[in-house]
């Protein structure tokens, strides 16, 4: 050891007794040996003035430039530290499988240096970076940045006292540089003109292109500085910078290097650094050699040169690591802790005082305001939709086509069905229906047949049954019509004998019909077309030989229908169920990887470290979707009631709002899905595949009433049942807000969402482990 260091040593050892004579009750200094350490409670003012007086022969750095320190030691309160980190342990993966990153691992930062932190890659530098500022949090120990606890009111983080740059870009690709100063500055809470003046400082100083340019046209270096200038945007008094020297020249990596010692010179500014270019953290006042989760040292370049008698910090790491390593085989890892005895830039040793915060004093760590954030939010997802012309088109086109291929291709009648027809009264060679010599028409076959839609139907004649049949068996025809040759005769005397027509007149006067019931819809179309064909047939017949045409009917008369028309149509049934299908989906599809996608990107972590809070971004979020939302609804509602004539016998208004409120609920329910899913394919599969059940399950495409009974339990719990037969009621039976069909509708969906909401900001606050 050197003797200038023993010096210091001693001297420390002085100062410690000094001070806890003064104060024994309230201090405690730790010095890496077991059982030495720890926090004791409350600092009392009498230590706090103790601490800073000169007069003790200590110095709090805090308040003295490094540059200037003499060569006193100093003793320093965890209040007095940038960022303190104690007992460390942070693993990835499950209890039964854990990939082990931090170790009990000691950091110490004092104020107003630059502290290097270097490591082989997967050493588990940016995890503990990414704890320090609250990204992550410590399966076990302690973590203090600015004297607090990240997290809570009295640390920096999250808030504008850091600044941090992640490793990734995090940056918006669809924003311009001074776009993305702009979004960064006013979530910061700064004015226009402030921002204004610190990016053209920052242009020229990292040498950015025009700022005009949008951050996904730059380079990877550029968009790197770019990244760089928005930790420095603010001037923040704790600097977090995750490899900012990447792909950066060498010219511009030392400028950088000499920006972060000259900020730091006046004490007041404290910068952590991650590089892996070792050489260059020379110039740091403190490096943090880290290896496996743990710190092999932590001292001054200078200091570690001369310790291990090397020539490069390059020549320290490889030593440390290979001693680490040894170390490790013999099953004996040493833990070396230095990290309360701290080297200052003047190359100083610094003892400190395990000394617990004091939340209260939070300075000038008061919250942001508010206004400036949602601001600064509403612009960015606004500018990111604007400048997304594909999202554009998806929001505005995609529900107006669905609408217009829903009314196109739903709930028509299908038209051109070939019916195989076997008429043995009809003269097959001329295919003509002879005129009966002894009435005006024509044989009463030929004559129903004529009665047959002809847009629907197409007669196609055969000679025989067989033929007829075998037609439909190899899909020619979706059915076989047969008449017998004497079927007129047989069915003037069914109409006359009654119910004294023998048995033989009855089968006579038979029409034999096979259908092809493969496809239920053509199938029970064709039932309904002949009846009511041979209903109409009768009628006429009937009133031709001056009978009474109701004796044609069966006797149950269906009056006008209180509710809907006599001929109802499947579209005026599903349509309610697909407006709200389309608009909630959509909003689905919108939201559910919108969180994901800045989260992938390290946006999320890089606004939240910022200090912009769960809620605010959800709210923003809504906020946006509404607007979305109102216009998508506009467009929906517009098309199927004005362009195709969907029925909407009620309140033009209530359909309005229950359609929005769907969306929002939709929207709500896709960031359920955003904030559970880590990635935007887990995000779209779950989304892709609530869609089908939902549907399925909830009365848009058949009746509640046809499924089982724990179905109909199941569906009524799913957002869009109520909504669809609140909806439909409005629409089809005009009813209001007092019928309980209808209010049910609107008391479920926004419990559904209040329901999501609550998810969401639940998932989204305590995701972060
Ligand atoms: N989200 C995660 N889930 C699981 N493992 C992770 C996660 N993030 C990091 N790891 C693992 O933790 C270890 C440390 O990663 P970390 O990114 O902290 O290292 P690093 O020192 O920053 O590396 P580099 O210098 O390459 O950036 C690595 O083994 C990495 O694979």
């Amino acid at each position: 050891m050197a003797d200038d260091q023993k010096v210091e040593i001693g001297m420390e050892l002085a100062q410690r007794d000094k001070i806890k004579k003064m104060f024994p009750w309230s201090v405690s200094f730790t010095d890496g040996s077991p059982g030495n350490g720890g926090a004791m409670g409350d600092p009392s003012p009498d230590v706090v003035a103790a601490v800073n007086d000169p007069k003790n022969g200590i110095v709090n750095p805090a308040f003295t430039p490094p540059s200037l320190l003499s060569q006193q030691s100093t003793v320093w309160t965890r209040k007095q530290q940038a960022v303190c980190v104690r007992h460390a342990f942070k693993h990835y993966g499950s209890k039964s499988n854990p990939n082990h990153v931090l170790s009990n691992l000691n950091m110490t930062v004092a104020k107003g240096t630059i502290y290097g932190l270097l490591g082989a890659s997967g050493c588990g530098k940016t995890t503990l970076l990414s704890c320090i500022v609250g990204r992550r949090r410590l399966n076990t120990g302690e973590i203090w940045v600015l004297g607090g606890k990240p997290g809570t009111k009295g640390s920096g983080v999250p808030g504008k006292r850091v600044g941090y740059m992640p490793q990734e870009i995090a940056l918006y690709g669809e924003f311009s540089i001074k776009e993305t100063m702009m979004y960064f500055g006013w979530i910061f809470g700064m004015e226009t003109p402030e921002i204004d003046d610190r990016l053209q400082f920052l242009l020229n100083f990292l040498d950015l292109p025009s700022q005009s340019r949008l951050v996904k046209n730059l380079s990877g270096g550029q968009q790197r500085r770019v990244s760089f200038a928005v930790a420095l945007m603010h001037d923040p008094e704790l600097l977090i910078l995750d490899e900012p020297t990447v792909g950066v020249d060498p010219l511009l990596r030392q400028s950088i290097w000499n920006h972060l010692v000259q900020i730091t010179k006046d004490g007041n500014k404290t910068v952590i650094i991650t590089t892996h270019y070792i050489e260059e953290a020379r110039q740091a006042h403190t490096i943090g050699l880290m290896r496996s989760g743990r710190l092999l040292a932590e001292e001054s370049p200078q200091v570690l040169l001369q310790t291990y008698g090397c020539q490069s910090l390059e020549e320290v790491f490889l030593k440390l690591s290979r001693k680490q390593g040894n170390d490790a085989t013999a099953n004996n890892v040493p833990e070396v802790n230095i990290a309360n005895n701290i080297s200052l830039p003047n190359g100083k040793s610094v003892m400190m005082i395990e000394q617990e915060d004091d939340n209260s004093s939070c300075g000038d760590c008061c919250p942001l305001t508010t206004k400036g954030k949602t601001k600064a939010l509403l612009q960015k997802n606004f500018l990111r939709m604007w400048r997304n012309v594909g999202v554009m088109l998806f929001i505005f086109a995609l529900p107006v086509m669905q609408v217009i291929l829903f009314c196109l291709a739903i709930g028509r009648d299908p038209t051109g069905l070939h019916l195989a027809i076997v008429n043995q009264e009809m003269d097959w060679a001329t295919k003509a229906c002879p005129v009966l010599s002894n009435c005006s028409f024509t044989h009463l076959s030929c004559r129903y047949l004529n009665s047959l839609p002809n847009d629907t139907i197409i007669k196609d004649y055969y000679p025989d049954p067989e033929s007829a049949i075998n037609a439909v068996r190899v899909g020619d025809a979706w059915g076989a019509l047969y008449f017998t040759d004497n079927f007129t005769d047989a069915l003037v005397a069914r109409m006359v004998l009654g119910r004294d027509a023998d048995e033989e007149t009855l089968d006579q006067s038979e029409i034999r019909v096979w259908l092809d019931m493969s496809n239920q819809q053509i199938g029970l179309m064709l039932n309904r077309d002949l009846q009511l064909s041979y209903r109409d047939f009768a009628q006429d017949l009937l009133s031709t030989c001056d009978q009474n045409p109701k004796i044609a009917d069966i006797p149950i008369q269906f009056k006008e229908p209180i509710y809907g028309s006599n001929d109802p149509s499947f579209t005026d049934f599903v349509a309610p169920g697909v407006i709200l299908t389309i608009v909630f989906f959509l909003a689905v599809a919108l939201t559910s990887s919108a969180l994901i996608i800045e989260r992938m990107e390290g946006l999320l972590d890089r606004s939240w470290v910022a200090g912009v809070t769960p809620l605010e971004i959800l709210f923003s979020h809504v906020i946006t979707q509404f607007v979305v939302m109102c216009g998508q609804t506009a467009l929906v509602l517009i098309f199927m009631i004005f362009v195709f004539g969907v029925e909407c016998k009620g309140d033009l208004l209530l359909v309005i709002i229950l359609t929005i409120l769907q969306g929002l609920c939709g929207m709500c329910f896709g960031f359920v899905i955003s904030a559970i899913c880590e990635l935007e394919r887990n995000a779209i599969q779950l989304a892709l595949g609530s869609f089908y059940p939902t549907l399925l399950l909830s009365g848009v495409i058949w009746p509640v009433e046809g499924m089982p009974i724990v179905l109909r339990y199941i569906s009524l719990c799913l957002p869009l049942t109520m909504a669809t037969t609140s909806l439909r009621s409005i629409l089809t039976r005009g009813w209001n807000l007092v019928e309980p069909d209808v209010y049910l509708g609107f008391i479920s969906t926004i419990t559904w969402i209040v329901l999501f909401l609550t998810i969401s900001m639940l998932v989204l606050k305590f995701k972060r482990g």
